[in-house]
Order: structure tokens, then C-alpha cells, then sequence
């Protein structure tokens, strides 16, 4: 199981994802630990790389943590996504590996790897994006 940290962020009625050179599926942001961190220091940390952009830590809300089949892993690998809420001053930029930056919505659902799927319909359950 990879474990990694996601930030979830929503603004007119979408969510923020990525899309990482060589790779066709958006994701969700965020990466994984290294030892010693803490999720915010990791999340943080990601965020500012992927991203170009400071998660304030007092903002940063456990959301909640989805699991699946991890994309282009073999077939039952997972990825688990703990997934915080948070606010950053400043405009999100793709950055590092990332090539590109979405704010997508259920029409977009062919684009988004399963995890990001399940926190897509998340969203929608919870009204949030349409
Ligand atoms: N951050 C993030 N990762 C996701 C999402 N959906 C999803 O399948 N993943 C997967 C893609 C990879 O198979 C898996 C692990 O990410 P990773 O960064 O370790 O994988 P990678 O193969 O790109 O990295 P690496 O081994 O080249 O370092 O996480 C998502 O929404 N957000």
C-alpha cells in the first residue's frame, strides 16, 4: 500500500487536481512522507513543490482517506490518500513534475485516477462540486 497525503481544495464548485509528466490521469496533490515528518510538514512540503504555493498549517482539516488501486501500478497495489483541507495565500502554479494544473467536476471523471474518483464523488455527496 503507498500511503500519501492529498490536499483537497475546492473553488466555484470545483476541485484543484494535477496531471504529472508522462502521466494521462489527474491526481489529487500531495506526495508522500519522509521519515520524521509529520502529514502537515509533508503536506506543506509537497504542496510548495508541486505547486508553488504555502498551506497555511493552521488551516490544514483532516478530511478524510480514501483507498485504491494505485494508477499505473500492478494490478492490487493501493494508494491510500489522506486527504486535508487547507488554505494557502497565492495561485496555485504546475511546478517540478507537474505538468498540469485542472479545477475539474463530474463531468471530468474519464480524467481522474480511481482514488481521485472516489474523492470526486465525495465531493458531489457532499454538495460541494457538481
Ligand atoms: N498524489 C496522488 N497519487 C495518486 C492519486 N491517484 C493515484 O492513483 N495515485 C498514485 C499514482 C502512483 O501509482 C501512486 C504512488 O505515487 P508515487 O509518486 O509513489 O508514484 P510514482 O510511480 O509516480 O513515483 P515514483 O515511484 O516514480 O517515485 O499514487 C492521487 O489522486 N493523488
Amino acid at each position: 500500500m503507498i500511503d500519501k497525503l492529498a490536499w483537497v481544495v475546492v473553488q466555484n464548485r470545483r476541485f484543484l487536481a494535477t496531471r504529472s509528466y508522462g502521466k494521462s490521469q489527474f491526481y489529487l496533490p500531495g506526495g508522500k512522507r519522509e521519515s520524521g515528518e509529520t502529514d502537515q510538514q509533508a503536506l506543506i512540503r509537497e504542496i510548495q513543490e508541486e505547486l508553488s504555493v504555502s498551506l497555511n498549517p493552521e488551516s490544514l482539516i483532516p478530511a478524510k482517506v480514501f483507498r485504491a488501486q494505485a494508477d499505473g501500478k500492478p494490478l492490487g497495489v493501493e494508494v491510500q490518500l489522506t486527504c486535508y483541507w487547507g488554505e494557502t495565500t497565492g495561485t496555485a502554479l504546475a511546478s517540478a513534475e507537474i505538468e498540469e494544473l485542472a479545477w475539474l467536476n463530474s463531468q471530468d471523471k474519464s480524467r481522474c485516477s480511481v482514488a481521485a474518483l472516489k474523492v470526486l464523488d465525495w465531493l458531489v455527496q457532499r454538495g460541494l462540486i457538481d
